[in-house]
């Protein structure tokens, strides 16, 4: 199939500030941005389900729709609540469209989402040709170029337009695009066959388990919370690593959850509200060290901000460029501006991470990019800043190290993880974990 070979396409301006010391690494990370991972990730809630139970379930949703022909789901070492999911047979996955069969375009985001085996939701059609029926068997392209009109009702004609799979209609052009108060929502399109070989089994994700993706689970595991203990979660909407945190402190403990985006943690509330170890506040890290306060109270915690040294462990899986998003068909940041501050923010919540952790006390600094400055520099920064901190290894390892820095010894690099193209687990999105200790 085509695959773009950048997501740069509309911005090649961007490319030159990924990598800019390790700039020979950056052809074929940006190409490795583009595909798509094949092996589809959940993990389980352990305190609700056995990781058995869960295989099961995921087995009976593969036999109704593969029979003999699903695919293997199998479990790996070091990460007992993780269930992988084998991509199909290349018999079954279909790489050209069939010319008998009408078309509907998505946007690059809902394209990237139906390539890991996701279904399509009514916000990510673009186009629809007219009388198509429900039920009908549908071409799916993707538009890269971000000009297709949200509503096109005749076929789309472009060369950076391309065939993601086959789809059945759920939802017909009425039903998406006449009410322009109360956009459409729901499944629109249901997939039936992708050219990733992606089983297309949309999100299976329930109390139970968790779609998610390996590193993600990995950064908690670096992260290490027992149980007992007081950790803070910096910027935790969706609540992904947060439920995760409480998941392996057997719910015992207290996991603080902030985030300053109000709705974000108002619709991760409900699935949170099942841990009695979690509290979650909106709330701006940036502001969370309460500097005149006493120390760190022993009983319960108010809400923030907190006394400086208030916590054992702290997550900061700070807000970032995204790039990691794997498959990237089409970047969304268009100004090098955008991308160059998400350092300035890194380090303002990192210097209040460092502030809030006891003596003693870790700190794992994560994000789903491949950027230099957002990554290893970042990292360097802090060890220069504040020599109360020591780097760690960042165990258990499933990424690569880290990139080579000027300055920065490789005896530190290889403490550190980067998913990315090179190393044996480069399928799964990009990503990078650091882990201090504060001596
Ligand atoms: C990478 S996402 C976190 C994902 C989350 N840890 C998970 O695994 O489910 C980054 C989050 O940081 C939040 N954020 C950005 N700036 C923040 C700030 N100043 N204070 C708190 N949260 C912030 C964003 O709203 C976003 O939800």
């Amino acid at each position: 199939m085509f695959y773009p070979k950048t997501p740069f396409l509309v911005n090649p301006l961007l490319e030159a500030d990924i990598l800019k010391v390790n700039s020979a690494a950056l052809a074929p990370l940006l190409e490795w941005l583009c595909l798509t991972p094949k092996v589809t990730t959940y993990r389980v809630n352990t305190l609700r389900c056995s990781v058995d139970d869960f295989r099961k379930k995921l087995e009976e949703k593969l036999a109704i729709r593969y029979g003999v022909k699903s695919p293997r789901i199998y479990c790996l070492p070091n990460l007992p609540e993780m269930l992988c999911i084998d991509p199909l047979d290349s018999q079954l996955t279909k790489a050209v469209a069939d010319s008998e069969l009408k078309e509907v375009v998505v946007d690059t985001n809902c394209g990237a989402a139906l390539l890991r085996g996701a279904h399509i939701y009514a916000p990510g059609v673009l186009a629809m040709e007219s009388n198509t029926e429900r039920e009908e068997l549908v071409n799916v392209y993707a538009d890269l170029d971000g000009k297709c009109k949200r509503g096109t009702v005749k076929r789309y004609e472009s060369p950076n337009k391309v065939f993601l799979g086959t789809g059945k209609v759920l939802m017909q052009r009425y039903q998406l695009f006449n009410n322009a108060e109360k956009p459409a929502s729901g499944v629109a399109v249901e997939m039936q066959s992708n050219v990733s070989g992606v089983p297309t089994l949309g999100d299976l994700s329930s109390e139970d388990g968790l779609l998610q993706n390996l590193p993600s689970i990995v950064c908690v595991r670096v992260l290490d919370p027992q149980p007992g203990e007081r950790i803070l979660d910096m910027c935790a909407a969706p609540g992904n690593k947060t439920s995760h945190i409480a998941e392996l402190m057997g719910d015992r403990g207290s996991v603080v959850a902030l985030d300053n985006s109000a709705s974000r943690v108002r619709s991760m509330l409900p699935k949170l509200g099942h841990y009695k170890s979690i509290t979650a506040h909106v709330f701006n890290s940036t502001e969370a060290v309460a500097a005149d306060a006493p120390s760190a109270p022993v009983g319960e915690f108010t809400g923030p901000p907190f006394p400086c040294e208030s916590f054992d462990r702290i997550l900061l899986d700070a807000p970032c460029s995204g790039l990691g998003n794997r498959p990237q068909l089409s970047c969304s940041i268009k100004q090098v501006k955008v991308l160059s501050s998400y350092p300035h923010i890194q380090r303002r919540l990192f210097e209040q991470a460092v502030q809030l952790v006891r003596p003693g006390g870790i700190l794992v600094y994560s994000t789903c990019t491949v950027t230099e400055d957002e990554c290893e520099c970042l990292v360097a920064w802090a060890l220069r800043k504040f020599v109360e901190l020591r780097l760690t290894d960042a165990t258990p390892r499933w990424g690569g190290p880290g990139l080579p820095l000027p300055g920065f010894e490789a005896c530190k690099s290889r403490l550190l993880q980067r998913f990315g193209p090179s190393g044996a687990n480069a399928d799964t999105v990009g990503f990078f974990i650091a882990k201090f200790q504060k001596i």
